[in-house]
């Protein structure tokens, strides 16, 4: 296995070079096959793939590549000229009516130029009129309907033959168990789609596996195709599956006459069909050129985040089956169709050191210092481990390789260790027993998912306290921004946050980088800041579980800060929007001697700390 792993590596730093020799192409040729070969069987047999979708597409366009260069190279038992696994032998195998294959994909816009290049000059028509549809990203299914009745249902299997789930599939409202097919003059029908699981049930589904101590799906389309293949048809009932079916492939009248060409004629008609008779449908637009076909797939990358579901690109289909037989296919993809695949969320890498931070509150965090990898365009060198239960449960091990994802604005985060590549210098990843900045015994309450240190005097804290006190959220003091901090706090200016305003232009002076101009620039900031208004002082306090929302109700409740301070529990509970947890925190917060002591010194350095409605008092 690791073995394995390490010629992917390999061979993933090969596919980066333009030139290859015919003697290295031969030996990559063979490699690659048996590689993707093994990859295959981890994603399509076993749901546990251990390298990203990119990643697996950068070996195959590598195979692809070298078989374009030397045909004499492909062989017959190459993944190129064939699709998905092996069946597993876990169900019944059925064979399709018609092959059920997979598609040309690209992630590059150029290559739907191309494609509609190549469609329009062999079937020599001049514009060709196509549909664009959601590429939903799930596993893909078969259904057989004779006489109206759902006779038969199957996975894809190798593309042939597939695994007979009708159990399975009968147990999703999403798919109807009759149609009125014969309406339509049609007896025998085989239809397509994809079986998706929604985000949300995705995230849940992995929420109670991780409880009950089973492995992680790596992503929704691995949890769909696992949740398919189950045993047991009451636990695949329980998994939120929905089926949307996208295709007729296959449809014949009681005569054994073909119902496909001849009367349904070309894709919008047969989505419209199956939508009438009560499939569920994923959305088609149509378009006349490359261009529009661009504009409609840079749409949707904007909008997939808000999708319900996963979508991993669009698929592109020429409209007219009557062009279907003169396009052909490969023994791997149709011609009259492609996929044009996003960006990637996910990649693979290797965790290299892990640091703790020490929070404002003390909270300490483990982040996770990973070798350098792009996912769609941004490149991730570190990513937050949360908390010692997040690695512990997940089994993140100092240098795993680990699948990381980041997914619109989400912040990246770990996926899950690739346990069969641990190597023997992998090392579990220990929790400090002092805090890292200042040496204080750490504490865990019970509960709580955080160790703390509990020292008040601690550096770290301190800096970030101030930090946030001057941040935007906070007094919003313009000109001292994190590393404006960082420099006034290791120079010994500012030790506590009512250092701030006892600053002076000769003391600013004698820091290296600040100019006249720039002083008096963060002085007036520094003066202006003292009569904000009440809810930003409350929020700048850093009050643990106080956001802006708490402050503003805090700071509309009271006509000072005074008041605030000597409310009780039960006084701050009663307030509007204020939970007894909140309550509690501000309560513990304001018994503390030394945060009493910091708002007296502020005061008293003329920061407002009364509410403008109520002023003057
Ligand atoms: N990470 C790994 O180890 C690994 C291994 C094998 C495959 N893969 C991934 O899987 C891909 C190959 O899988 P594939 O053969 O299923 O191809 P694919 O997912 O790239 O595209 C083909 C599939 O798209 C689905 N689909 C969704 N919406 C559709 C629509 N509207 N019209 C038609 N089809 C639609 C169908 O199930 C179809 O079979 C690879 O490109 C790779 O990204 C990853
Ligand atoms: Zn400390």
């Amino acid at each position: 296995m690791k073995d394995l792993l390490k010629h992917t590596r390999q061979l993933l730093k090969a596919a980066k070079s333009d030139v290859i020799h015919k003697t290295d192409g031969q030996k990559y040729a063979a490699q690659l096959s048996t590689i993707i070969a093994w990859h295959d069987h981890r994603y399509y047999v076993l749901n546990d793939p251990v390298i990203s979708d990119v990643e697996y597409d950068t070996l195959f366009g590598f195979l692809k590549r070298i078989e374009t260069r030397w045909p004499a190279l492909v062989s017959p038992t190459s993944p190129t000229q064939r699709i998905g696994a092996k069946v597993t032998g876990n169900f019944k195998t059925v064979a399709h009516m018609t092959p059920m294959l997979s598609l040309d994909s690209s992630y590059d816009a150029q290559a739907i130029i191309d494609f509609d290049a190549r469609v329009r000059k062999q079937s020599g028509k001049k514009i060709i009129t196509y549909t664009v549809e959601l590429k939903l990203d799930g596993a893909g299914i078969s259904l057989i309907y004779e006489n109206d009745c759902l006779v038969k249902g199957a996975t894809r299997g190798d593309g042939v033959n597939g695994e007979d789930i009708t159990g399975n599939l009968r147990t999703l409202r999403s798919i109807p168990l009759t149609a009125r097919f014969s309406s339509y003059g049609i007896d025998k029908v085989e239809i397509r789609g994809e079986v998706i699981i929604k985000k949300e049930s995705f995230r849940k589904l992995n929420k109670v596996r991780k409880a009950t101590g089973l492995s992680l799906f790596a992503n929704a389309r691995n949890a769909a195709a696992g949740s398919l293949r189950l045993q047991d048809p009451e636990n695949v009932s329980q998994r939120d599956l929905t089926a949307w079916l996208y295709q007729i492939s296959y449809a014949v009248d009681k005569g054994k006459k073909d119902v496909l060409i001849n009367k349904i004629g070309n894709q919008e008609n047969a989505i419209r069909l199956l939508r009438i008779l009560g499939f569920n449908t994923p959305e088609i637009q149509k378009a006349g050129s490359a261009k529009e076909v661009i504009t409609i797939c840079e749409r949707w990358n904007a909008a997939r985040e808000a999708f319900l579901y996963e979508i991993d690109g669009l698929v592109i289909k020429v409209n007219d089956f009557a062009r279907y037989n003169m396009l052909g296919f490969t023994a791997h993809h149709p011609k009259w169709a492609m996929a044009y695949k996003f960006a990637a969320k996910q990649a693979t890498t290797i965790l290299t050191a892990v640091h703790f931070q020490v929070g404002r509150s003390g909270a300490i965090t483990p982040v996770a210092v990973l070798e350098p990898v792009s996912i769609g365009g941004v490149t991730i060198t570190s990513v937050s481990l949360h908390n010692e239960d997040f690695i512990r449960d997940k089994d993140i091990r100092l240098f795993d390789t680990v699948i990381v994802e980041r997914a619109g604005d989400v912040i990246p985060y770990v996926v899950k260790p690739v346990k069969e590549n641990r190597p023997r210098r992998a090392r579990i990843i220990r929790f400090p027993l002092k805090c890292p900045s200042c040496g204080a015994r750490i504490n865990r309450t019970k509960g709580e998912s955080e160790w703390r240190c509990i020292n008040i005097n601690c550096q770290a804290q301190l800096k970030q306290r101030i930090q946030h006190f001057a941040s935007k959220q906070g007094m919003d003091i313009s000109g001292m921004g994190v590393k404006t901090v960082d420099r006034l706090f290791t120079s010994g200016l500012i030790q506590r946050v009512p250092d701030i305003y006892h600053l002076h232009h000769r003391q600013l002076g004698s820091i290296t980088g600040f100019g006249k101009q720039s002083a008096s620039k963060l002085l007036n900031a520094i003066e202006a800041s003292k009569t904000r208004p009440l809810w930003r002082l409350i929020n700048s306090l850093g009050i643990d579980l106080v956001g802006g929302r708490t402050a503003h109700i805090l700071a509309n409740s009271v006509t000072s800060l005074t008041e605030l301070i000597k409310m009780s529990r039960k006084e701050l509970e009663s307030l509007p929007g204020i939970g007894s947890k909140v309550a509690d925190s501000i309560y513990v917060y304001f018994k503390q001697p030394e945060h009493v002591k910091m708002i007296r010194e502020l005061k008293k350095a003329g920061v407002k700390i009364h509410n403008a409605t109520t002023a003057l008092v």
